[in-house]
């Protein structure tokens, strides 16, 4: 293994190295010409053959024949058009990938041998490039070949084709950094990728975006990017081991792999918070792919109950709960919740179903009675879809009916004779202008009227506003009892009573809870007989271990042709706390156990092996979580009497951090502890950002953060305000605790007034430095 950088001498083989890349370079210089001139010549083409389209062409229809050869000679134009566009849009795709390449061409070469062939050279980089003779000068790193680059050492080595397994023979392994046409780093390795490569890229400073990890991919996380035959494909993995890069690599991997057949919108990705969207949301595009739909469960809810408030994050997270509330969200969160919410749904079929009445000026049109006998005069094989759907034709077809009757009442007789001369000019330019006598033209205009009129009644109907949802939900509530066993949640029926009727006066306000949003939902789409988006066909939730086994039942449901990736690390449940160890369990429930694969990563990439130990020993579950072997400081702790005496240590400690070059990132427990700090900091004139909703974006520099939007962010120094006994005392925000402080990439500092959290008491005292 070697290296170089300025000032050594080069070998041999590293001349040989740069001269081959030189070579590239020239190409790529020469492609990026050819293309941008290929271009222009093509935008020109079909801007003339645009304008000529028609004058080109003798447009003749007076006979058969003739109209025959005009339409040939059309479709003979507009292919010429076609080609010429796909050839102007193939070219600026070329385009996109050379100029890419021109940045840095290749990160990696192999050498290898298949059967009895002549040994191959191959590079690898971000995209594949071919010269005029159509040989491959570079790979895509997506390639089936460039797998044996992540999935093996020397020797034999075997890759998936779309043909089958390959077995090749490699000889060589070589990894390069390439910096503006120079190559300044280069290594042989006999491993999958050598650990030095990673060494170099982990050690880089933080970034207000996310990088690609192409150059370094892991073998076990190239068999999560490169995985196409589970329908569920599950990643448990330890904070920092990679889950949301090799699943942001995995979704550019499926988009190459079936191009043509999938694009960027029909993959969609939730994320734990919109703060940690942007900071995600380049990856792709650097990869040279378009992002994927993009939404946190939020939004992804909020969005269908437009005139309902529902709990936010923030609230979520501050929200204190009761022992019985904590019992009441633990069963709305459940599978066996989201059965009941479907027999509620079935018994419906029967009867039960709550309307409300359509009116119009005031009075009723179709009275709920009437809609609830149309909704039940069908017979039993019609399920609740199915019967929204006959009772809504009924009612349209009712409407049309009522148009002749309605036109001879007074108020239409009334805004007849009001019809301004503009009016009537304005509905005679949509119709008639003569009439044979004054009954007909009334009867013209008064249908017209009559017909706007009962717009607001169409709508009321095609749009489902006889449905009373709300009131359905609270009825499906209060009966909840019989279709869940509430005992075997700890609640009594009093109890339950009780909380509905608490549920009840928040709703009246228009006010709904995280827990509550999904049931609801879920509900109204089995009302309607919703049967969720079809097209997407892959969908990755990260963060799992902060969904209720309901919610995610529900995501199933909504997009039921895609294949899931579920990512999660069940000690960083801030949510949903201790539930999250049953969740697995909960969700390979819903898929088919023959089609899940589960991928287990042990290997923590992101903080040094000082801070990985440390946040390791905070956790109680002993799952395996591997050290990268990459040294730093120990983590420090500091013990202070008064809060004042610690805003001094954590400005001394941004001292430190500022002088090791590491932008810091102060982590408190909530946005009012967040808010305090950044108050006494900036009186003391230490510069800082405070992060106070998921909507602002990360900025370079120390930040202030609540600790529920850290989640899925790193900083180079992390330091953790206010780790006192008062703020993390009991056992469930432990997991809380080992989430914020495995943020730390390369240092981490916990301070504490007047108390250090007994959270911490297991740490060992060599894992750490008082200060
Ligand atoms: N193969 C790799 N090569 C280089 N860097 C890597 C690799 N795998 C992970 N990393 C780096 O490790 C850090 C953590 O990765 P990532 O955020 O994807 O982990 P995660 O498992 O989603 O973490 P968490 O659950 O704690 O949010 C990132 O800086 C990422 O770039």
């Amino acid at each position: 293994m070697f290296s170089f950088e300025g000032g050594h001498v080069l070998t041999k083989e590293q001349v040989r190295e740069q001269q081959h890349l030189d070579g590239i370079m020239d190409e790529l210089q020469a492609a990026d010409k050819r293309l941008t001139a290929e271009i222009a010549r093509t935008k020109n083409e079909e801007q003339s053959l645009n304008k000529n389209f028609f004058s080109d062409m003798s447009l003749n229809f007076s006979n058969d024949a003739e109209s025959i050869e005009t339409a040939a000679s059309i479709q003979q134009q507009q292919q010429m058009l076609d080609e010429r566009s796909n050839a102007w849009q193939q070219s600026t795709q070329q385009l996109k990938t050379v100029k890419r390449l021109q940045v840095s061409p290749f990160f990696a070469r192999i050498d290898f041998t298949e059967g009895k062939e002549k040994p191959e050279t191959i590079y690898i980089g971000l995209g594949s490039f071919t010269n005029k003779a159509g040989k491959f000068l570079i790979y895509d790193w997506r390639a089936p070949i460039s797998s044996i680059y992540y999935d093996g050492g020397l020797g034999h080595v075997t890759y998936q084709t779309p043909d089958g397994p390959q077995v090749v023979d490699v000889s060589l392994k070589r990894q390069f950094v390439v910096e503006n046409g120079q190559i300044t780093t280069m290594f042989d390795t006999t491993e999958t990728i050598g650990d030095q490569m990673l060494l170099e890229v982990l050690g880089e400073k933080s970034d207000t975006q996310m990088k690609s990890i192409v150059t370094t991919i892991q073998r076990e996380q190239n068999q999560i990017i490169r995985d196409t035959t589970a329908d569920l494909l599950f990643v448990q993995g330890a904070a920092g081991s990679g889950k949301t890069s090799a699943v942001l690599q995995r979704v550019a991997y499926l988009l190459y792999r079936y191009r043509g057949n999938l694009n960027s919108s029909q993959v969609i990705m939730f994320s734990p918070n919109q703060l940690f969207s942007d900071y995600i949301g380049n990856v792709l595009p650097e990869l040279g792919e378009q992002n994927m739909v993009q939404f946190t469960f939020y939004q992804y809810v909020s969005r269908r109950v437009p005139n309902i408030d529902v709990q936010d994050l923030f609230s979520q997270f501050e929200a204190v709960l009761s022992p019985a509330q904590k019992k009441v969200a633990k069963l709305k969160g459940s599978l066996a919740f989201f059965k009941a919410t479907e027999d509620y749904a079935a018994s419906l079929e029967k009867g039960g179903m709550r309307f409300r009445d359509i009116k119009f000026n005031d009075t009723v049109f179709f009275s709920k009675k009437r809609i609830a006998d149309i909704f039940y005069s069908y017979n039993a094989n019609y399920h609740l879809g199915n019967r929204l759907s006959a009772t809504k034709e009924r009612l349209l077809n009712m409407l049309n009916r009522r148009v002749e009757s309605e036109m001879k009442a007074k108020w239409v007789q009334q805004a007849v004779e009001d019809l301004s001369d503009e009016q009537i000019r304005m509905l005679q330019s949509e119709g008639k202008t003569e009439f044979e006598n004054s009954d007909e033209e009334y009867k013209f205009f008064a249908r017209k009227i009559v017909v706007d009129a009962f717009k607001t009644i169409q709508t009321a109907i095609t749009r489902n506003h006889f449905l009373n949802v709300r009131g359905q939900y609270v009825q499906y509530l209060k009966d909840a009892g019989n279709f869940v066993d509430l005992a075997s949640f700890g609640l009594t029926q009093k109890a339950w009573d009780e909380e509905v009727a608490g549920f009840i006066a928040a709703f009246k306000d228009r006010r709904l809870t995280m827990v509550d949003a999904t049931p609801y939902l879920h509900l109204y789409d089995l009302m309607t007989g919703r049967h969720g988006e079809r097209d997407m066909r892959y969908v990755f939730i990260d963060e799992i271990q902060d969904y209720t086994p309901y919610q995610l039942a529900y995501l199933k449901g909504s997009f039921p042709r895609a294949k899931f990736t579920l990512l999660g690390d069940l000690n960083q449940a801030i949510f949903t706390k201790d539930d999250s160890h049953t969740l697995i369990q909960d969700v390979s429930r819903l898929f088919d156990p023959e089609k899940t694969r589960v991928v287990q990563l042990t290997q923590s990439y992101r903080s040094t092996a000082q801070v990985t130990e440390f946040t390791k020993a905070i956790l109680r579950s002993g799952q395996r979580i591997d050290a990268f072997d990459r040294q730093g400081p120990l983590p420090t702790i500091a013990v202070r009497d008064t809060e004042n005496q610690l805003v001094t240590a954590l400005i001394d400690q941004l001292k430190v951090d500022d002088n090791a070059k590491q932008t810091s990132a102060i982590i408190a427990k909530t946005l009012e502890e967040a808010q305090t700090v950044y108050e006494e900091l900036k009186a003391a004139g230490v510069p800082a950002t405070l992060i106070q909703s998921e909507n602002q974006r990360l900025v370079p520099g120390n930040i202030v953060v609540p600790s529920y939007l850290a989640k899925g962010l790193e900083f180079d120094a992390v330091i953790l305000w206010q780790v006192n006994a008062a703020n993390f005392h009991e056992e469930d925000e432990r997991e809380l605790l080992y989430t914020i402080a495995s943020r730390a990439m390369h240092r981490l500092t916990i301070l504490a007034s007047p108390d250090l959290s007994p959270l911490l008491a297991g740490v060992p005292a060599s894992r750490y430095e008082k200060k």
